[in-house]
């Protein structure tokens, strides 16, 4: 049996970031598998990584046919899982009823759905040990006026995240919600394409490479929770320590 890591939205950014880091500091690994759109982008990834067998799955995980597909890939090579990344997802910025309705809808679709159903898909072939990433945010701490919906999908990645923890500690396996403030990355191409980008999230931005290699680390120490940098660390406390309405407020 091959021992694996399954990573969606690896195409690009922080998803890309994980295949590179996981091929260096996860030995032992037999093959990634590495999910998204982009066939092209997968492709060159997979040159990228020395070492480590990358096997490429092209699929769009707003589509039903794509959960069948995993499906059965999984049943047929049966691979012992040991890290599942899911990092796929997508954010749309401005106010709720200027969105298209197809965009709010989706980001529901790949960011809560389409993660819930990878996790349940490979779960039951992750082994004792394993560890399972979920890309949620720090727009997850608390409502967020202009990225209303976005911040609404990353509260529940958040939370899926931590009470699957919880179920899975008599298994040894270590869930981990990954939740950092701006990121450099493709996301805000499309997250901004509509209005100028806040000064604040500018002057946050960090770099993916800094944002997993925080995330592996804190990974291993079992934390139920990453939070990248010293800003991020502050905004979480102050999330938990004011009401939801009174940050909503002060953000919009
Ligand atoms: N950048 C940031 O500031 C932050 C990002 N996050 C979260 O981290 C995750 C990764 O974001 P980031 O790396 O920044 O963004 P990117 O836009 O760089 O990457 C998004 C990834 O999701 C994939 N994806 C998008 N739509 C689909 C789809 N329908 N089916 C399958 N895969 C899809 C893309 O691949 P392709 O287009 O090839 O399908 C790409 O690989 C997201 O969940 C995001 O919300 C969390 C906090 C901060
Ligand atoms: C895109 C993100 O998730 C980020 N945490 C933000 O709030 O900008």
């Amino acid at each position: 049996m091959r021992d694996i890591a399954l990573v969606t939205g690896a195409s690009s950014g922080i998803g890309k970031e994980f295949v590179r880091q996981i091929a260096k500091k996860y030995k032992g690994l037999d093959e990634i598998w590495v999910i998204a759109r982009r066939k092209d982008k997968l492709r060159e990834l997979k040159k990228e990584i020395i070492g480590t067998r990358v096997r490429i799955l092209p699929l769009d995980l707003m589509k039903e046919e794509s959960f069948e597909r995993l499906r059965k890939v999984l049943a047929k090579e049966r691979p012992t899982v040991r890290i599942l990344v899911n990092a796929s997802g997508f954010g749309i910025s401005g106010s709720f009823e200027h969105q298209t309705e197809e965009d709010a809808a989706g980001m529901i679709r790949l960011n809560c759905e389409a993660l819930t159903r990878v996790t349940y898909l490979v779960l039951p072939y992750v082994s004792r040990g394993s560890f399972i990433y979920q890309m949620a945010s720090s727009a997850g701490f608390a409502p967020q006026p202009d990225f209303t919906v976005y911040a609404a999908t990353k509260a529940y990645a958040k939370s899926f995240s931590i009470a699957l923890r919880q179920e899975l500690s008599g298994q040894e396996v270590k869930v981990i919600a990954v939740c950092p403030g701006p990121v450099k990355t493709e996301f805000f191409d499309r997250a901004y394409e509509q209005e100028e980008m806040k000064f604040y999230k500018k002057l946050a931005m960090a770099d993916p490479k800094r944002v997993v290699s925080k995330a592996i680390r804190d990974a291993r120490k079992n934390k139920a929770v990453s939070v990248y940098g010293f800003t991020m660390k502050t905004t979480r406390i102050i999330c938990k320590i004011l009401p939801g309405k009174w940050i909503a407020k002060i953000m919009g």
